[in-house]
């Protein structure tokens, strides 16, 4: 999938978040989103994967020379985010079987592979509302990157981590991002340190 943007602006009321977006997204590449705290990092990353709109400019999504609806881009996309809500009544392995009804597993992964990488094996059957908020993040980013999808988008993917969290983090990325098109939203750099590209918001405030 590649995403290209000409001239593209977000405002929220009367308030521009970011304006004259020109940047052009490829399979492949790997991008950091930089910015500080609520300077409009997640809100590209929204209209970056179809979920808003732009107000203003022309946004392109293309995957082998075909063109994408901004309302279908979400079959090629795994997104791992902390506004992305787990379902707290489910079980672990209820939690994967739910999610992998809309993805496929990344080639030589399975159910009992994701709780492997979890290192959950003994907790397939506790509910996600009892998990800490390091192992919902980590259930998070193992879903999003076991999927076998040509985008991986990351909105601050190391929240609630430790050390040795980010570094299991830096392993995912390692294994599963290959050939991807990869946006991280960051403001840290051990989260970002990996990526080629970077774009920094406040080159595009008003
Ligand atoms: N639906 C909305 N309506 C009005 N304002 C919004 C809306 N969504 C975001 N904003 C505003 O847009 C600005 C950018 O928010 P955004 O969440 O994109 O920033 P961010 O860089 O991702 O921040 P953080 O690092 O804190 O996650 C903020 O001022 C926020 O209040």
């Amino acid at each position: 999938m590649n995403i290209s943007l000409q001239n593209i602006g977000r405002r929220f009321n009367r308030e521009w978040i970011f304006r004259g977006v020109d940047y052009t997204f490829e399979q492949g590449n790997s991008y950091a989103i930089l910015g500080s705290n609520g300077s409009g990092k997640s809100t590209l990353l929204q209209v970056l994967n179809g979920s808003l709109a732009p107000s203003t400019g022309k946004l392109a999504f293309e995957d082998g020379g075909k063109n994408i609806e901004p309302e279908n881009v979400f079959n090629y996309l795994s997104l791992a985010a902390p506004y992305l809500e787990l379902i707290e009544e489910f079980s672990l392995s209820e939690m994967i079987d739910f999610h992998f009804k809309f993805k496929s597993y990344k080639p030589g992964v399975d159910r009992a592979a994701v709780a492997d990488i979890l290192n959950l094996q003994g907790s397939r059957n506790k509910a996600i509302r009892y998990f800490s908020s390091g192992m919902k993040q980590r259930l998070k980013l193992a879903l999003a990157f076991c999927s076998d999808t040509k985008m991986l988008m990351l909105d601050e993917p190391t929240s609630n981590l430790d050390n040795q969290g980010i570094d299991w983090y830096l392993g995912l990325v390692e294994k599963y991002s290959a050939g991807r098109l990869t946006i991280i939203c960051s403001n840290q750099e051990h989260e970002y340190a990996f990526c080629e590209n970077r774009l920094s918001i406040t080159d595009y405030k008003p």
